[in-house]
């Protein structure tokens, strides 16, 4: 058996289709412009490029961007400044701020001053809360992405058996939380895990987010199972000459394409998701901020 793809890279396109109708609806019928704000610190060029392509497809889907740059060497101070002034703009309706921030910043109170309304990352402790409570919040992106996905290819969730490989704050305990209130036996997994291969080998459908290239095998997966390879992992690829790198996830595509159902690629799976989900976030947090209904679209 050969898995299918999930073309994660036309999916987000599609989504920032429906994105960008929602802007035009918006104002159109209530006169108001989704505004995003990016912030980046320093002059890290992996997270220049990611910033670069968030405020491009911001603008793109008809959106205003707000573009904040700070030299890595800016007090704790100013950038909780620049976070509160952003909060009292009525003109930005999300905020983002890179990570990870450069050495001596502290990024957890950077989260936890962005407004609970404009945490259009989901990181902030209400909104992780609100979502393990199932309340109305903002779902942090790439976890939201990866539902989408599966929800697509799946349907109903309820019953199935899922693994999450690793338990950050930032994709695993969330996607653990989303997959949980979608029905779904829900285990987490991780570093501790013993006998992860075998964990893994009963799940209908596998979150791989640990960071490790291509650490999940494919004699690991049941056949026939759904298999979202969050992990984004450069690597070196002499093949491609000297100094050259490639993109890989977690899970070892070739090996694990012989025995899924179907599974995301890396690059053009989860990626280009997590980017979509902040361009739809950004929309959330405008209806909401509006006293606007949320698009079901936009959710997951
Ligand atoms: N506050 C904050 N929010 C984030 O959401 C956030 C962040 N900080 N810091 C960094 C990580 C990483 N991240 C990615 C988004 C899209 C791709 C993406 O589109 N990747 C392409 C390939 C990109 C390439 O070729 O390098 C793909 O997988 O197809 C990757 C990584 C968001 N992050």
């Amino acid at each position: 058996m050969v898995a299918e793809r999930i073309d994660g890279k036309a999916f987000a396109a599609g989504l920032r289709g429906q994105v960008a109708q929602e802007v035009a609806r918006l104002k159109e019928e209530h006169g108001l412009t989704p505004g995003l704000a990016v912030v980046l610190v320093g002059e890290d060029p992996a997270s220049q490029v990611y910033v670069r392509s968030k405020e491009k497809m911001t603008v793109e889907v008809g959106m205003n961007s707000y573009a904040h740059r700070l030299p890595a060497d800016v007090s704790q101070g100013e950038l909780i400044s620049l976070v509160r002034t952003l909060n009292a703009d009525r003109a930005v309706n999300g905020i983002l701020v890179q990570f990870p921030l450069p050495k001596g910043l502290d990024q957890q109170q950077v989260i936890e001053t962005i407004s609970v309304v404009k945490d259009v990352d989901g990181f902030h402790p209400q909104n992780a809360g609100r979502l393990v409570a199932g309340m109305p919040g903002l779902v942090p992106c790439t976890p939201l992405g990866c539902m989408m996905l599966l929800k697509d290819r799946l349907g109903d969730l309820s019953g199935l058996n899922a693994v999450v490989i690793g338990r950050s704050t930032i994709v695993g305990k969330p996607m653990a939380q989303l997959l949980t209130n979608a029905s779904a036996t829900v285990t987490v997994a991780h570093s501790r895990t013993k006998d992860l291969p075998e964990v893994v080998r009963r799940a209908d459908i596998v979150i791989a987010a640990v960071g490790r290239p291509e650490m999940v095998k494919g004699d690991w997966i049941k056949p026939g199972a759904t298999v979202i390879d969050v992990g984004i992992n450069r690597i070196d690829a002499p093949e491609k000459g000297e100094g050259k790198t490639r993109l890989v996830g977690d899970v070892d595509f070739a090996g694990a394409s012989q025995v899924a159902g179907a599974i995301t690629p890396v690059p053009g799976g989860v990626g280009p998701m997590t980017i979509a989900c902040l361009l739809a976030n950004t929309v959330t947090a405008t209806c909401k901020a509006n006293g606007l209904p949320v698009p079901a679209v936009l959710t997951a």
